[in-house]
């Protein structure tokens, strides 16, 4: 029985699932935490992945592995390899003025959105790593000078787990390389001229800046560190988190993922590129040669998290609470912007409490908001990804906060549609094992795995709670 290996290491934790190559069965797991905060010195994704991967019983008698990442963190290396600064994650928001300036420098306002639409198939915004290296540019730019080489979370670790030390081995994939900015979709090709742009240097030192190469979704990555005894390894391309998800699901044309781990995503399998001038929806690509269009918010499972905290209960007590409430919480509605948004775009917004009342300003009511809040902003995002014509047949909500029975009944009332939900899992690590699965077995598909049982939820629409929701999302202070 060959094993594959699968690595998640996303924004809170790095998980690792170890899994049989031919049916998918789950044979060991691991799990470590990342440190908080928006900044993070690389080292630790390292170190997490490695007590994840002891816990998960090490990678000794494991053929294949590939790493699934959270996106568009920017790890700049110098000419020696070593890591510049600390890595400015997704949720990091600084180089808000950033994205401004370079959609203002493509002619500003909607025109400026469209043309990097067209030329990217997203619109920066904070999160992508573009913005970044123009806010390192401006503001470190000593940093910015020592740029030799530019990978993401998951090219970095990918590059770790084989030993290279040359910039030359960094290798990447299409869905994590069209979160960057600086990257054609449609067409596949890196835009030297927007890594010019963004580092203000001209296109021709832009070009002797290491980019990794784009794997396609079965390609080697290389094979493990012979130093550390992984030398027998299959390294696959990895993938970032969402198609990483995508591939773990199984999903295909019409089945769209609703992911809230810290952040709140919806996303879908599609044929063609999107290419979204208003924003709301991220053209990027998929793990398997397809399209991910995506619709990410800030605001996920940290909005229960903080809701919890404040009521003083576990995440048992919130849905216990958020269900024992009637729907619309007594005209109580949380704009959810806690750490600002960046779908829509509002980086500097905080959230708010809108229509409390005597009668609604009890923990029942507190709770359901938050749950209501959550959902409504995903509602929107699945909202704009029909209105680009995206089929929606089947919705399926993963990641931490899926776990949650508030928000697992409350869904199909705010989306309108019945949610499944399938056995709690970690679908990213599970979608990174199944492309290790794929690489090992050289075969045109990846291996057909059994999925897991899912539940259905089905419940009568409240378009009341959205009605309320759309009145008030632009209600709420912008942070000093
Ligand atoms: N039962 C639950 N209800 C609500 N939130 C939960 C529950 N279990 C875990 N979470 C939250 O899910 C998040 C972790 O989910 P995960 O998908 O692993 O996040 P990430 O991928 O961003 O690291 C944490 O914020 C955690 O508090
Ligand atoms: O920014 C995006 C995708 O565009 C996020 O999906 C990150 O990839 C982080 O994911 P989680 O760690 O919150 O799951």
């Amino acid at each position: 029985m060959a094993l594959v290996a699968g690595i998640d290491s996303s924004t809170q934790s790095c998980k690792v699932v170890i899994r049989d190559a031919e049916t998918g069965a789950l044979v060991r797991f691991g799990s470590a935490k990342h440190p908080e905060g928006t900044e993070v010195n690389p080292q630790a994704w390292w170190d997490a992945l490695n007590i994840a991967l002891e816990e998960a019983g090490g990678l000794a008698d494991v053929a294949a592995a590939a790493v699934g990442g959270q996106q568009h963190g920017l790890v700049a290396l110098d000419a020696d390899g070593e890591v510049i600064r600390d890595a400015l994650l997704w949720n990091d928001t600084r180089s808000a003025d950033a994205a401004e300036a370079l959609i203002a420098e493509y002619g500003g306002g909607t025109d400026g959105a469209a043309e990097w639409a067209r030329m990217t198939g997203s619109v920066p915004v904070a999160s992508l790593t573009v913005t970044k290296l123009r806010w390192l540019a401006d503001a470190e730019p000593e940093n910015a000078r020592r740029v030799a080489a530019v990978a993401l979370p998951h090219d970095w670790l990918t590059w770790k787990l084989s030993g290279a030390a040359r910039l030359e081995d960094l290798t990447t994939d299409r869905s994590e390389v069209s979160g960057t900015g600086y990257f054609d979709t449609a067409l596949g090709e890196y835009r030297y001229d927007l890594l010019a742009r963004a580092l203000r240097i001209s296109e021709e030192l832009a070009r002797s800046i290491v980019l990794p190469r784009v794997l396609g979704p079965r390609e080697q990555a290389g094979t493990g560190d012979a130093v550390r005894g992984w030398g027998h390894l299959v390294l696959g391309p990895g993938a970032g988190d969402n198609a990483a998800a995508a591939l773990g699901l199984g999903m295909t044309t019409g089945d769209v993922a609703i992911s809230i781990g810290t952040s709140g995503v919806v996303s879908a399998v599609s044929p063609r590129p999107i290419q979204d001038p208003s924003g709301l929806i991220a053209g990027f690509a998929d793990a398997t040669g397809e399209f991910l269009p995506l619709a990410v918010t800030l605001n996920g499972s940290r909005v229960l998290d903080g809701a919890a905290r404040m009521l003083g209960v576990d995440h048992a007590g919130l849905a216990g609470l958020a269900l024992a409430a009637a729907p619309g919480a007594n005209g109580l509605t949380l704009v959810p912007y806690l750490e600002g948004e960046r779908t829509p775009n509002l980086p500097r917004a905080t959230g708010s409490f809108v229509g409390l009342s005597l009668a609604s300003m009890n923990p029942n009511d507190v709770a359901r908001a938050a749950v209501e809040g959550l959902l409504c902003g995903l509602a929107d995002g699945l909202e704009a990804m029909t209105a680009h014509g995206v089929p929606v047949n089947s919705i399926q909500l993963i990641g931490g906060a899926a776990r949650s029975a508030a928000v697992q009944q409350i869904a199909p009332t705010i989306f309108g549609r019945d949610i499944q939900v399938p056995e709690p899992g970690e679908y990213v690590a599970d979608g990174a094992a199944r492309q290790a699965a794929w690489v090992l077995s050289g075969s045109d598909a990846a291996p057909e795995w059994t999925t897991s049982a899912v539940q259905t939820f089905s419940a009568a629409p409240t378009r009341e709670v959205r009605e309320a929701y759309a009145a008030r999302r632009h209600l709420f202070a912008e942070r000093g």
